[in-house]
């Protein structure tokens, strides 16, 4: 322990949200440092990262519309998971690189905030590539836990707070009271569930294909899960499926509205049934604490109102949102020596 304190001093420490669609680093003392989207650019057919492994993040997304053809673009985690080992572990290791620096002395301790459903192989694999890909020890925390502390809701006390986490891939939804999770659900549905039901209902629709990317711009342009005051049209051009010809059409946002609405109804049972499911004393706390919802799909119009209408809880969205489990992580960098013990660890690395 003591050996450890003293390593820490020459190790710049990190606190790493490992997400589906963006990973964000933050250095004690210094905040965020690195907020880049998780995409790798490989060689196409392989996992061989361009550019000698720097081929990750911002670089990997703009060398990819420049050289189409033999590169692939990897998103290495799907469902807030590892999907692709060998992948994450090239895609750390440039984030841990990039932050740390190559003089660093000593390999860095990094906290990672991983979602809460996943399986006790899947916690081994995020440990064994953040290994692998340069940390020194890993300890992971709960993303909940991490939201709630990044959001500065008063998880150790004991009343109940609740977030409702809406990333890319995943939706983590938890009760929280003295510094531990009472009740959670985490869903495997979350921003990209709700891409993809863009381009299902153009294809369906309009017989027009569109990619990923402009299914998401799409959505953060006009999508939304209530009616809004003044609904919003867009043009939107893709390839018809029928001619294979390019083709542009005008969309509404009504339709959007409903094409959204399988993904957005199965976060809101995910919110009612952790709300079942929670102590009546915890349950009471939460009229006076409401709901405090993150991540970057809390961001979609009119969320708010509709878990407020399906729950009668007062709903907030947190304060930049899609950092909050980040800074979260920073909490528990600073709070190392206190709380590690009680964190799931990497069992090697030098204590
Ligand atoms: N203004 C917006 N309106 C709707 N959705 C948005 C908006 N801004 C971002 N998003 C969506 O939020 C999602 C990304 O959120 P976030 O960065 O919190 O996820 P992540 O942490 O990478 O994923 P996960 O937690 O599942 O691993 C994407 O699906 C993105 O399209």
């Amino acid at each position: 322990m003591l050996l450890d304190s003293i390593l820490g001093m020459f190790s710049m420490d990190m606190g790493i949200d490992l997400g589906t669609c963006s990973t964000l680093v933050c250095v004690r003392d210094k905040g965020i440092v690195l907020n880049e989207p998780s995409v790798v650019a490989v060689r196409k057919g392989t996992n061989i990262v361009l550019n000698d492994g720097e081929a990750v993040g911002l670089v990997a997304r703009e060398m990819l519309g420049k050289t189409p053809g033999s590169i692939s673009a990897i998103r290495p985690l799907k469902d807030g998971v590892i999907s692709d080992f060998e992948v994450t572990e090239a895609m750390l290791s440039y984030f841990i690189r990039k932050v740390h620096g190559r003089g660093g002395l000593v390999r860095p301790r990094v906290v990672i905030a991983v979602p809460s459903g996943i399986t006790a192989v899947e916690r081994r694999a995020v440990v064994d590539s953040a290994e692998r890909a340069g940390a020194r020890k890993v300890y992971l925390v709960d993303e909940p836990m991490a939201a709630g502390i990044g959001a500065g809701l008063p998880i150790t006390e004991p009343t109940a707070s609740m977030i409702v986490d809406i990333g890319g891939g995943t939706t983590e939804v938890a009760i929280m009271s003295l510094a531990d999770i009472a009740t959670a659900e985490s869903i495997r549905i979350g921003g990209d569930d709700m891409d993809e039901a863009v381009i299902n209902h153009l294809k369906k629709t309009y017989n027009l294909l569109i990619g990923e990317a402009r299914a998401e711009k799409v959505k953060i342009a006009i999508g939304s899960a209530a009616p809004l005051d003044e609904e919003l049209t867009m043009e939107i051009a893709g390839r018809d499926t029928i001619s294979g010809l390019p083709r542009k059409i005008v969309i509404t946002s009504e339709e959007i509205r409903e094409a959204l609405k399988d993904p957005i109804t199965a976060i809101i049972d995910a919110v009612t049934t952790t709300l079942e499911r929670a102590e009546p004393e915890l349950a009471a706390d939460l009229i006076d604490n409401g709901i405090h919802i993150c991540g970057g799909g809390s961001c979609l119009r009119g969320l708010d109102i509709v878990l407020k209408n399906a729950t009668g809880l007062t709903v907030h969205t947190v304060e930049d949102p899609l950092s909050c489990v980040a800074r979260g992580t920073s909490v528990y960098l600073e709070n190392l020596e206190i709380w590690k013990d009680t964190m799931d660890h990497s069992e090697r690395g030098w204590e």
